[in-house]
């Protein structure tokens, strides 16, 4: 059993924006038995902050400044679009609390967060992904120089709660993290989405197609994560010589599946660089 993310004597953990990542991560630590109470969020959007307050018990305020009220933790969870403005608003409380900033932004980095903050402050930067909602996600942390031992243990304490972290000693690969992992579940769910219509194009029920490809998905990463067997290992073990596997895959081969996902990887990763450059002075 995960320890929970805030027992008692952990510090307040402010979210700052309250939208699909934070909802996941907050979802995640509450059904794992953090306390609601210590955990504040900050979301402009009403409709959302009545989300959060009636289904996670959480408190829930329209601004940044609110919410970081008594928080020694704040998750900026904010487009990476806005997040130099929501940072100039945190600024004076920023330089006086001396809080750790944990930024889930895809591509900005901790060296213009800490300078947005007002310069010399702890930042990590993590990449979580959605299933952490379900206590499934995994995390990739970063942490600067500035970040000392106990803020790196309340970041990881954080995300463990919600699936396993794991940390980048080279910032430059937060990139990829976000997109191998961090925007990973789309593809998965893509790829849901065409299963089910082929099989309904194959004459299958609508909802028939969906529970197949659903537990398929499921069971495929179950069998990844816990056998001690590659993914290349069982996939042959699914393809019998001349058989129905064998059809599917050739293919998928053919139609250069794999230069495919090469490309979108690429064009994620090189994505996450732009963000950050379309921010710098
Ligand atoms: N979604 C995902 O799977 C993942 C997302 N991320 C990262 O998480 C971050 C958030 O993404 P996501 O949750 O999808 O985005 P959302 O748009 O769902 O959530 C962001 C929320 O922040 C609110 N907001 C805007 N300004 C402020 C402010 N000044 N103070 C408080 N809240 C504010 C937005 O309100 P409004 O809509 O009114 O602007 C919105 O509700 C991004 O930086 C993204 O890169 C990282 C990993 C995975
Ligand atoms: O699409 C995005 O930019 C964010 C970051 C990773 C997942 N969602």
């Amino acid at each position: 059993m995960t320890s929970p993310a805030n027992p008692t004597d952990s510090p307040v953990v402010a979210f700052i924006g309250g939208g699909n990542m934070a909802r996941s991560l907050i979802g995640g630590m509450i059904a794992r038995g953090a306390d609601p109470a210590r955990v504040r969020v900050a979301e402009p959007v009403a409709a959302l902050r009545e989300a959060l307050k009636t289904d996670f018990d959480v408190p829930c305020f329209a601004t940044a400044a609110e919410a970081v009220e008594g928080a020694s933790v704040w998750l900026l969870a904010v487009k990476p679009q806005v997040m130099r403005t929501v940072c100039g608003e945190l600024t004076p409380v920023a330089q006086t609390n001396r809080p750790v900033a944990i930024s889930v932004a895809a591509g900005i980095t901790s060296s213009q967060l800490s300078n947005w903050l007002g310069g010399d402050v702890a930042v990590v930067r993590a990449m979580p992904n959605t299933p952490a909602l379900l206590g499934a996600g995994i995390t990739g942390l970063f942490a600067n120089e500035r970040t000392d031992a106990t803020q790196r243990e309340q970041a990881a304490t954080l995300l463990d709660a919600v699936g396993p972290t794991v940390w980048i000693s080279d910032e430059a690969q937060m990139d990829a993290v976000t997109a191998v992992s961090g925007s990973g579940p789309a593809y998965v769910f893509l790829l849901a989405e065409a299963m089910q219509d082929a099989g309904v194009k194959q004459g299958l029920p609508s909802d028939t197609a969906r529970q197949l490809a659903s537990q398929t998905l499921l069971g495929a990463a179950k069998m990844l994560t816990e056998l001690d067997e590659t993914a290349a290992e069982l996939r042959r073990k699914v393809t019998s010589p001349g058989g129905t596997t064998q059809a599917a895959i050739e293919t998928f081969e053919a139609g250069g599946l794999r230069e495919l996902v090469d490309r979108a990887i690429t064009a994620a990763t090189e994505r996450g660089r732009e963000l950050s450059a379309a921010n710098d002075d």
